[in-house]
């Protein structure tokens, strides 16, 4: 049977990043996708020029809708705005009893507009956290959650292991913010075993939804019924591949290119 995967996400009006990059790289990976918009942005390559967050129970309406009809395979949230929303979310995610939580802890857009309100990281670590089979912070996240400040891996590591104590199974620190690596590497930790999945770092300016594209990739292939190991490595890849082949679109942060992870597939 098909499976499906949710996000509870915040939509870009771009398409390059939130929910359109996540149902877009769902359907790419043979999973059915649906959404629970959480926030409305007018947003493009340029900046993030409006943000109109949705009311906590317009996103529980959604995700009940869904709930009550279309069982998820597998779930991620992305942008979820603010404290009342994370609830409404953690909320839904508890009552369905939906497994493979992938958050995605969104907080500031590339170009610094603010995606999460900064009082509603709490709400994040009490309430969505302890729910998360994987959660996938880039290093400013890693270092919001943990107030710790993050120079080098060991300073990884022990985030790692922080957000573990916090209640999230498996960790994921992503090295996309590491500007001078010539390798693009991501730590994850399963509460036991430290492992790195590492490529190539593309000098590129157009790695707009980057992070929402490498969530979902992620989280469909935990629908599929892959580990969360097999899946962030498939996600990487797809990631890479996204990223290599640039669609050069906007004139500013361009996003990632979707299709071309299954243009390689095929012609392996
Ligand atoms: N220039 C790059 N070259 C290769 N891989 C990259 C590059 N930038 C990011 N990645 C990879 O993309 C994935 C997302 O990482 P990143 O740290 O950019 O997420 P993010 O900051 O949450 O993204 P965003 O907020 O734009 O959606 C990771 O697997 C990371 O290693
Ligand atoms: C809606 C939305 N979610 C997430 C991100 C982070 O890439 C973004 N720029 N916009």
């Amino acid at each position: 049977m098909v499976k499906k995967a949710l996000t509870i996400a915040g939509s870009d009006s771009g398409g390059g990043a939130g929910i359109q990059a996540d149902l877009k790289t769902f359907q790419e990976l043979g999973v059915f996708g649906m959404s629970a918009v959480t926030a409305v942005t007018a947003q493009n390559t340029l900046g993030v020029h409006g943000v109109f967050p949705l009311s906590a129970d317009a996103v529980s309406a959604q995700a009940a809708a869904i709930g009550e009809d279309l069982p998820p395979d597998a779930v991620k949230t992305g942008m979820l705005f603010n404290a009342e929303i994370i609830l409404a979310a953690a909320e839904s995610i508890e009552k369905f009893g939906w497994k493979n939580v992938v958050i995605d802890p969104v907080m500031i857009a590339k170009g610094g507009s603010a995606l999460l309100q900064s009082e509603a990281v709490k709400a994040m670590v009490d309430h969505l956290i302890p729910l998360s089979a994987v959660i996938t912070p880039n290093i400013p996240e890693a270092e919001a959650i943990t107030g710790i400040t993050i120079k080098n891996v060991e300073d990884k590591k022990e985030a790692c292991r922080i957000i573990h104590n916090l209640g999230a199974a498996s960790c994921l620190i992503k090295g996309g913010h590491e500007e001078n690596a010539e390798e693009s590497a991501d730590l994850l930790y399963d509460g036991k075993v430290f492992s790195i999945l590492k490529s190539k770092r593309i000098d590129t300016r157009h790695t707009h939804g980057t992070g929402c594209t490498f969530s979902a990739a992620l989280t469909a292939e935990l629908a599929k019924g892959s580990t969360i190991a097999e899946a962030a490595q498939t996600a990487k890849h797809f990631i890479q591949a996204a990223i290599e082949e640039t669609l050069e679109i906007g004139e500013g942060h361009g996003p990632t290119n979707h299709w071309a992870f299954q243009k390689r597939m095929r012609q392996l």
